[in-house]
């Protein structure tokens, strides 16, 4: 990953928090409790709930369409990711975070860095702490994963490695299937996916969240509600629930896990790429009382010098471009000093 990808942060360097050994804490500290979380009523819960794709369904684009109109996210199965793949990222998560507090601060994130151990980039912008603990790799984690793991590292790169290998494909094609459904069939229309239109150029980050079980999780939060920057993310959940997506008109709604299957989101790039028929979706996670919860996210976007605006094919006379065009930098620089209102701040 180019360095330029870490530039956003230097101008909006993190605060250096101190990291919590979870395991020590018997009651909710007040730094960890959230006073006005709102929270809709069990109601909302039932009522709706976010589409299942089966990808080898032959109406899968319309599913993805229909869902990226309506909610921004959806579920994911036949995916073509193994369940072993899987199920080794969920070793290596587990791994990590059940590493000494003290051995995984070794691959602290630095202040102004994107990679390493520590708290979510968000939590500058609230009072409460959140009550999880997070892992970014951009590029390559070997020199991290050399300072947590002095003997076995090379098994958990090769995890790793293979993994963002797998994911790249499956953000490609989904990428295709959501343009698809927006009616961007050509693949010339999409000049940076590459000659091979695989989008072999493009960058991403993974992100490792680990969500320890909490003494009092109806006043915690696991991760404040954001949208991604990205164009999408494919997000793995164990089997413990926490996902929530807001929905207009229903509240916060979760997003139970579903065995062997990946959640997708729509991220800020594409709502803007889609001018705005696409919206990125709101979502946090919440934390469990008896059970921990892992999550990864891979988080896929263009490369670095590409502009995201509005595609042509979705812009004209009766639908004016909403948005600037952007780099992710750039986009993550405006994140970085706006958080939630990044998207308004580069609407014309
Ligand atoms: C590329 C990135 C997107 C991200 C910031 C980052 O540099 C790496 C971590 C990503 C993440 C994951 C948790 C939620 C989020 C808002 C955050 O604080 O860090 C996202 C960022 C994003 O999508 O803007
Ligand atoms: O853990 C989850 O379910 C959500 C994680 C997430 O939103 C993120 O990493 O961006
Ligand atoms: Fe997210």
């Amino acid at each position: 990953m180019p360095s330029r990808f870490s530039d956003a942060f230097r101008a909006h360097p993190q605060q250096q928090l101190k990291h919590p050994d979870f395991t020590s804490l018997h009651e909710l500290p007040d730094s960890y409790a959230w006073n006005q979380r709102d929270d809709p009523s069990p109601e909302t819960f039932a009522t709706e709930s976010v589409p299942l794709v089966d990808l080898n369904d032959p109406n899968a684009l319309q599913g993805i369409g229909h869902a990226c109109k309506t909610w921004g996210i959806f579920q994911v199965t036949n995916h073509g990711i193994s369940t072993s793949l899987l199920d080794m990222v969920e070793h290596t998560c587990r791994s990590l975070f059940s590493l000494p507090v003290h051995q995984k601060l070794k691959a602290a994130r630095s202040p102004d860095g994107v990679s390493g151990y520590g708290f979510a980039r968000i939590s500058s912008f609230f009072s409460k702490l959140m009550w999880s603990e997070g892992f970014t790799i951009v590029g390559p984690p070997d020199e991290h994963f050399r300072q947590l793991w002095p003997q076995d590292f090379s098994y958990h790169c090769d995890v790793i490695k293979e993994y963002k290998e797998e994911m790249k494909k499956l953000a490609g094609r989904l990428m295709w299937l959501m343009l698809g459904s927006l009616g961007i069939i050509a693949k010339e229309d999409i000049k940076w996916a590459g000659p091979k239109t695989d989008f072999k150029e493009a960058l991403a980050a993974l992100q490792l969240n680990y969500y320890p079980a909490c003494p009092d999780p109806d006043r915690a939060m696991g991760l404040a509600p954001h949208t991604d920057s990205t164009l999408l993310t494919i997000l793995y959940q164990n089997s413990t629930s926490g996902l929530q997506v807001f929905k207009e008109g229903a509240g916060w709604v979760a997003v139970p896990p579903v065995p062997g299957g990946l959640v997708i989101n729509v991220g800020d790039l594409m709502h803007i790429l889609s001018n705005g028929s696409y919206q990125s979706v709101l979502h946090r996670a919440m934390v469990n009382r008896s059970h921990h919860r892992l999550s990864s996210a891979y988080l896929f976007g263009p490369p670095s010098t590409v502009e995201i605006s509005p595609h042509p094919k979705l812009v004209g006379p009766t639908h004016p471009p909403l948005y600037r065009p952007v780099t992710w930098n750039e986009y993550l620089h405006t994140k970085a000093k706006h958080f939630n209102k990044a998207l308004s701040s580069v609407r014309v």
